[in-house]
C-alpha cells in the first residue's frame, strides 16, 4: 500500500483550475510534502505529443477516446504510479472524469466502452483484487458554461474543445455531475463562481478536513 495522495482538478474549460493548482502545490510543499504537478492529456513526452493531436487534429470520437487513454496509460506508468509509490502528492490538472465528461457527456460516446478502457488502462500493477487507480480526491470546479466562456473570451486561440458551443459544455457539466453523484466520497464540489479568494478557501478547507493540510493556508497574493 502506498501513502501517496492523488488529487485531480476537474471542470469545464475556463472554470478556474489552472489559476489555483500551482498555489495548492506550493502550500503542500510548504508543509513538507513532495508534490508532482502534472496534467492530462499529457504529463510525459509521449502523452504531450498525443495531447497536441487530440487538441488540434480532426478525428472521430473513438480515435479521440483511444488517444486519450493511450496518453493516460503512459502518464500512469511513467509518472503517476512511481510518484505515488514514493509517497508523493500527485496533483493532476484533469484525469479520467474528464473523459467521461467530454467524450461521454460532450461527444455522446458510449460510456460502457469508456468504462472498459478505464478498467484496462488504470489497472494497478502488482495488486490483487482488480484495483483500478482513481484519484483520492477530485476537486470539481462548477461554473455556468456562459460564465466560463466569458472568462476565456479573447484569452487565447481556442482549441478543438474550447471552440465548442455552450450546449456542448452543458453536456460536459452533466457528465461531471453524473460522475460526482456516482462517487460522492471522492468528489469535492467547488463553487467556482465565487471569488478567487473564496475558491481558494474551499480548496484548502477540503484538504484540511482530510488531514492533508495541517493549518489553514493564507490566500496567496495572486488570488486575493
Ligand atoms: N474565481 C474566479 N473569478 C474570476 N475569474 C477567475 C476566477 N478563477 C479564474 N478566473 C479567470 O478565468 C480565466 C480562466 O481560468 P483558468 O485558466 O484557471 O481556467 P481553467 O479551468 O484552467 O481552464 P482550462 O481548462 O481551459 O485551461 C483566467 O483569466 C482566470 O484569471
Ligand atoms: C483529460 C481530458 C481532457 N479533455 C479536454 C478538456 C480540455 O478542453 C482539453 C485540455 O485542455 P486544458 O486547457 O489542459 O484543460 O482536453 C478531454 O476531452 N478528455 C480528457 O480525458
Amino acid at each position: 500500500m502506498t501513502n501517496g495522495i492523488f488529487i485531480s482538478f476537474e471542470g469545464i474549460d475556463g472554470a478556474g483550475k489552472s489559476t489555483h493548482i500551482e498555489s495548492l502545490a506550493t502550500a503542500l510543499r510548504a508543509q513538507g510534502r513532495t508534490v508532482t504537478l502534472t496534467r492530462e492529456p499529457g504529463g510525459t513526452p509521449l502523452a504531450e505529443k498525443l495531447r497536441a493531436l487530440v487538441l488540434n487534429d480532426a478525428m472521430d470520437a473513438l480515435t479521440e477516446a483511444l488517444l486519450i487513454f493511450a496518453a493516460r496509460r503512459d502518464h500512469l506508468q511513467q509518472v503517476i504510479e512511481p510518484a505515488l509509490a514514493r509517497g508523493e502528492v500527485v496533483i493532476s490538472d484533469r484525469f479520467t472524469d474528464a473523459t467521461f465528461a467530454y467524450q461521454g457527456g460532450g461527444r455522446g460516446f458510449d460510456l460502457r466502452v469508456l468504462s472498459t478502457l478505464e478498467q484496462w488502462v488504470q489497472a494497478v500493477p502488482a495488486r490483487e483484487g482488480d484495483l483500478v487507480r482513481q484519484p483520492d480526491l477530485t476537486l470539481l470546479f462548477e461554473l455556468a458554461p456562459e460564465l466560463a466562456a466569458e472568462r476565456l473570451a479573447g484569452a487565447r486561440v481556442p482549441d478543438r474543445f474550447e471552440s465548442q458551443p455552450v450546449e456542448f459544455f452543458r453536456q460536459v457539466a452533466q457528465g461531471y455531475a453524473d460522475r460526482a453523484s456516482a462517487s460522492p466520497g471522492r468528489f469535492a464540489r467547488i463553487d467556482a463562481a465565487a471569488s478567487k479568494h473564496a475558491v481558494w478557501q474551499q480548496i484548502t478547507n477540503t484538504l484540511v478536513r482530510r488531514g492533508w493540510l495541517s493549518i489553514m493556508v493564507p490566500t496567496p497574493e495572486g488570488l486575493r
